[in-house]
């Protein structure tokens, strides 16, 4: 035995920065990219994803605002370099890292907005090398705030007016995760977190009750109730640890009434058992004792369906409390959101189209700049669908709008007297912030009135109607002459 101290390890390079943040093929193919000198070629990519998460209707866009905040802060430390040095990397190679900033434009949409399959997300515009190091970050941070939000929209939309608290963090997949899922969960209706760190990093707005670990401390639920009303005002009482009717909700009307004005009863919490039936009994014995606006806090693994099915069941549940199901995306781990090169300079400092074949047409990508449209019809304020054009185009300018399938192009309609919503926004300008970065209560107020503009059906959980996301005739033509020149290619290469 030595009375030597045990020391924490220290970490050989202190995290301090976010630029590898990144997989090592960006790293090596930007490599390749400055060795033959075309670091610099402008490069334009898309984000998108293929599949709308949990079988709904639509997703709710979110990550933006840490995509800002990494691409602003973008740059490698000493360590970094040093990590990368000791990994093989050139001393040229490394002073040129140093030296790289984000110093490209980004057009995207806002947080908060409904996006739907296959439509640009988000393009990023900048020298090749730039835009392809960030490759990595930028899917990470929007694949899963984008899927949690989508998440809390779902729940969101069976609550309704009732309140929703995020009670996540303990199950989330990581601190991280914990935090930024929080922020989505948010930002997409839900109206508190237990989170603490998350209220003082977003002003999310935190609340919380309190554990089984109390009762048992005091091993009695009068004793707890009795401690619990004499530290704070505002009291909500669990109300399940031994016997939930004959002995948690009963303690609480009692300490509710020894303490009288001296506090707030403001609810109690059935964290087990059947919550449709205790709840309701729980109810009555409230009202009984003139408890009648002492809410019924619920949790214990919700989720949408659950909670669906405890409305259908006439639970009295006027608060519901959402962790696991929510901050880990339970039912669908991620959204699958992809980033692909749609145009590239040539040699000869054009600008040309890229695209990439797949055996499944839905999986061919969409070459060249392109805009979103969300399509209004004036006469009623509900959408027609999204449309997605070449760069130079105003749809808005056209009196009978054409829009078809963009894999099955005979489903076709004709909308008249719309107003074509841009979705885009210029969000970075050469690396300036030229956008004013929205309230996350903003947000929360955007994606409620997003959501008034989608007809019900595609609001419903269970097999939602496929919300049209439509190509413009010239984004529609480019992608055909795209493809028949890579066929021509192809064809010309296997005839020797
Ligand atoms: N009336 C109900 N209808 C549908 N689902 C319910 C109902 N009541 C509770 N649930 C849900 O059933 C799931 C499982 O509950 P279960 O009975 O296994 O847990 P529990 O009562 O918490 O058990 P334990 O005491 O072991 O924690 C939970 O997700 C819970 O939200
Ligand atoms: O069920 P979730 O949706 O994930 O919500 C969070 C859960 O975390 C707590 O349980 P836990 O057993 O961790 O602690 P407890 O002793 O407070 O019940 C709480 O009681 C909820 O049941
Ligand atoms: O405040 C609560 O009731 C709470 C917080 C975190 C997890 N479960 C419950």
């Amino acid at each position: 035995m030595t009375n030597e101290t045990i020391r924490i390890p220290e970490i050989p390079y202190a995290d301090d920065s976010l630029a590898l943040h990144t997989d090592k093929y960006q790293i090596n193919m930007t490599q390749v990219y400055w060795k033959d000198q075309i670091h610099e070629r402008q490069a334009v990519f898309e984000v998108y994803f293929r599949k709308i998460p949990f079988q709904n209707g639509y997703a709710v866009f979110a990550g933006l605002e840490r995509v800002i905040r990494y691409l602003h802060e973008f740059r490698f430390s000493d360590r970094d370099l040093a990590f990368l040095r000791e990994d093989g990397y050139s001393e040229d190679y490394l002073e040129y890292l140093g030296s790289l900033r984000f110093t490209g434009t980004i057009r995207s949409m806002k947080e908060g907005e409904l996006v739907f399959a296959n439509e640009p997300i988000m393009r990023i515009e900048a020298p090749l090398a730039e835009a392809q190091i960030i490759e990595t970050a930028i899917l990470n941070i929007v694949n899963y705030q984008t899927l949690i939000a989508t998440k809390a929209s779902r729940i969101k939309q069976v609550v309704g007016q009732e309140t929703t608290m995020e009670f996540g963090t303990r199950r989330a997949q990581e601190m991280d995760a914990a935090i930024w899922g929080t922020r989505a969960a948010y930002l997409a209706g839900f109206d508190a977190t237990s989170n603490m760190r998350a209220g003082k990093l977003f002003g999310i707005p935190t609340a919380g009750t309190h554990a089984h670990a109390m009762i048992q401390a005091y091993r009695d639920e009068y004793t707890a109730f009795k401690k619990y009303a004499q530290t704070h005002t505002d009291c909500v009482f669990l109300v399940d640890t031994y016997d939930t009717l004959r002995s948690g909700v009963p303690t609480a009307i009692q300490v509710a009434q020894e303490f009288g004005d001296r506090i707030h009863f403001k609810g109690i919490r059935l964290d087990s058992g059947d919550l449709a039936y205790l709840s309701k009994e729980a109810r009555k014995m409230l009202d009984q004792a003139g408890f009648a606006d002492t809410k019924i806090y619920a949790s214990n693994d919700l989720d949408e369906q659950t909670i669906l099915n405890l409305k259908a069941q006439g639970a009295k549940i006027d608060v519901w409390g959402v962790g696991t199901k929510l901050i880990t995306a339970y039912d669908q781990p991620a959204l699958g959101a992809v980033y692909k090169l749609i145009s590239i300079e040539d040699e000869n400092g054009k600008m040309v189209d890229t695209i990439k074949i797949s055996s499944n047409p839905e999986k061919i990508s969409t070459p060249g700049r392109k805009r979103v449209f969300r399509i209004i019809n004036k006469t009623n304020g509900k959408s027609e669908g999204d449309y997605i054009a070449l760069e130079d185009e105003e749809p808005q300018t056209q009196d009978c709008l054409k829009m078809f399938h963009p894999v099955h192009t005979y489903i076709a309609k004709f909308v008249t007297d719309f107003e074509a919503k841009e979705l885009h926004h210029t969000i970075l300008e050469h690396g300036e912030l030229v956008y004013q970065l929205p309230s996350l209560q903003d947000i929360q107020a955007f994606v409620r009135e997003n959501l008034e503009v989608l007809w019900d059906e595609y609001k419903r959980l269970l097999n939602p109607a496929e919300y049209p996301v439509n190509l413009s005739q010239r984004c529609w033509d480019n992608k055909m002459e795209r493809i028949d020149e890579i066929q021509q290619k192809v064809k010309r290469r296997s005839q020797g």
